[in-house]
């Protein structure tokens, strides 16, 4: 191999010339081995003869040659790979799609119900359609059994077609300038490319369109669940079934009044926009643990077509300006749910001005309020914050009656309503929560005769229970966050059921 033809091919087929050099070991050695070349047409030559011009020696003639033919090469690598780079742009359009970023989802999604990724013969094998290390689980079509998604495999190029066009697409795992591999949020991060021959790029924006549809089309009868991460973003977490508002039990009149209540609110944003009044509604659901606030919060974002956007006052790394810049960041249209917000009751009545971890109840005020400091001193719970409040209490008889009818639908109703009203007689008012109740009736859900006849064992087993944890928190102290939580709880335990501050609609 001498350089001319080396020097040659470099330029003649560019993509070739770079992997000559890079898997050629001998050709550095062979470079340093050469005699100075004596072939006047030769580029060793041509070096040669300018140097015995300038009177230059024989060792500095083929150390110049060496210069010019490094220095050839280095140019022709540069220029091969822009020239390559070049044909590339106006040959191919590329599109690319982060983990980091919500349209991942839809393109593994699209991708795993492509005619491809059933066929292929390299492909991994995924409980979870991840972005960002976040998980979509629980959407198997049977609940005890997680869902499979098969995907093109890392590392190569995937060869398709899509709308009589064939497209290519790599999957792979970026890395930073030292070699590690590249993270978005705490996960290592994913890059998929989707490439085709050609200069526009309407295939490729139509099949990202396409795979949008069919994710959102997919969340149609689901509940999307996003949540803050410490970093002011939103991850989508799961996706849920909608869960029927008839599966809550809670009284009649104050199921329909919330319903009719934010219909009317989302129908209203002309009339907040037209007086400067912040288009948000605030309903605080607070009561006894396991009476039924999440999944209201739950089923109200099935029936009304809203996904919910979770913040946990508790959790680690939220502090106020994480908090701000997440809740500046929803969507217009959105649930809101703050969970924990106890904790910002309970601790401003010590006198503490932290929440959970990091975040000040001022912080909490700022951010439901959109950064207003003038606001600050205001408490939380004032129209235009907390707009409705319901308290959720333990089963009373009526709800026990109607948790033992839903539990056996397939029974015949005569029957069941008797079965479900001898029941409810059994249970005292007030004492047990609904979560309480449904775990026993879960026990027995094939069996309404049997949860009937084991109920009074029941009720007498968790009073001695009951009794005993009684007696020992009697003897330890409680800590000052219970009484505070305590006092509030009582406060609005006399209250009615659900209360609402004057609308400011009239
Ligand atoms: N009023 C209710 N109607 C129907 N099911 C209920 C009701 N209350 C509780 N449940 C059932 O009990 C379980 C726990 O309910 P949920 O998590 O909604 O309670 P919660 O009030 O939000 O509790 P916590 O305050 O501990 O978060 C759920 O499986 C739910 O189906």
């Amino acid at each position: 191999m001498t350089p001319r033809l080396l020097g040659n091919s470099l330029f003649l087929t560019p993509p070739y010339a770079s992997i000559l050099l890079r898997n050629t070991p001998g050709f550095s050695r062979g470079l340093t081995n050469l005699p100075p070349s004596t072939d006047p047409s030769s580029i060793g030559g041509m070096i040669s003869t300018v140097a015995e011009r300038l009177g230059v020696g024989e060792l500095a003639t083929g150390g110049l040659q060496l210069a010019v033919i490094g220095g050839f090469i280095a140019g022709a690598r540069y220029f091969s790979g822009f020239f390559f780079d070049f044909m590339k742009k106006k040959t191919v359009v590329t599109a690319q799609f982060d983990s980091s970023d919500e349209s991942f989802s839809w393109i593994l999604n699209w991708l795993s119900e492509h005619p491809y990724a059933q066929q292929a013969t390299q492909f991994s094998v995924s409980t979870t359609i991840t972005r960002a290390g976040q998980r979509l689980t629980g959407e198997g079509l049977d609940a005890m059994l997680p869902p499979v998604y098969f995907l093109p495999a890392h590392g190569m190029v995937h060869f398709f077609t899509y709308k009589n066009r064939l497209l290519w697409l790599t999957r792979e795992r970026p890395q930073t300038s030292t070699g590690a591999p590249a993270v978005a949020g705490n996960a290592i991060m994913e890059r998929i490319q989707i490439s085709t021959i050609g200069r526009s790029r309407t295939v490729l924006q139509n099949l990202v369109f396409d795979a949008q549809k069919q994710f959102i089309e997919r969340d149609r009868s689901r509940t999307v669940v996003f949540a803050g991460d410490q970093y002011g973003a939103w991850r989508r977490t799961r996706s849920r079934p909608k869960r029927p508002l008839g599966t809550i039990v809670i009284p009649s009149n104050v199921k329909q009044h919330l319903i009719d209540d934010t219909k009317e609110f989302l129908a209203s944003e002309q009339w907040y926009s037209d007086r400067g009044i912040p288009y948000r509604r605030g309903y605080l659901l607070y009561g006894e643990p396991g009476s039924g606030k999440t999944s209201f919060v739950y089923s109200m974002a099935g029936e009304l077509g809203q996904n919910i956007y979770v913040v946990n006052l508790s959790s680690k790394g939220l502090t106020d300006d994480v908090l701000t810049e997440l809740l500046s960041d929803t969507p217009s249209r959105c649930i809101l749910l703050i969970e924990d917000v106890d904790a910002a009751f309970v601790q401003r009545s010590r006198g503490d001005s932290t929440i959970g971890n990091n975040i000040t109840f001022s912080g909490l005020l700022n951010a439901i309020d959109g950064n207003h400091p003038e606001k600050l001193d205001e408490a939380l719970i004032r129209p235009g914050r907390i707009d409705v409040r319901i308290h959720f209490g333990n089963a009373t008889k009526h709800q026990a009656e109607e948790l033992f009818t839903k539990f056996y639908p397939h029974l015949e109703s005569n029957h069941i309503s008797r079965l479900a009203s001898q029941f409810a007689a059994k249970i005292p008012d007030n004492q047990f929560s609904m979560a309480h109740l449904q775990g026993f009736l879960m026990v027995h859900k094939k069996h309404p005769d049997q949860a009937l006849n084991l109920i009074d064992d029941w009720i007498r087993q968790q009073s001695e229970q009951n009794g005993a944890t009684a007696t020992t928190t009697a003897t330890t102290t409680a800590s000052p966050a219970i009484e505070a939580s305590e006092e509030m709880l009582h406060t609005n335990a006399t209250e009615p059921l659900m209360q609402s501050p004057p609308k400011t609609q009239t």
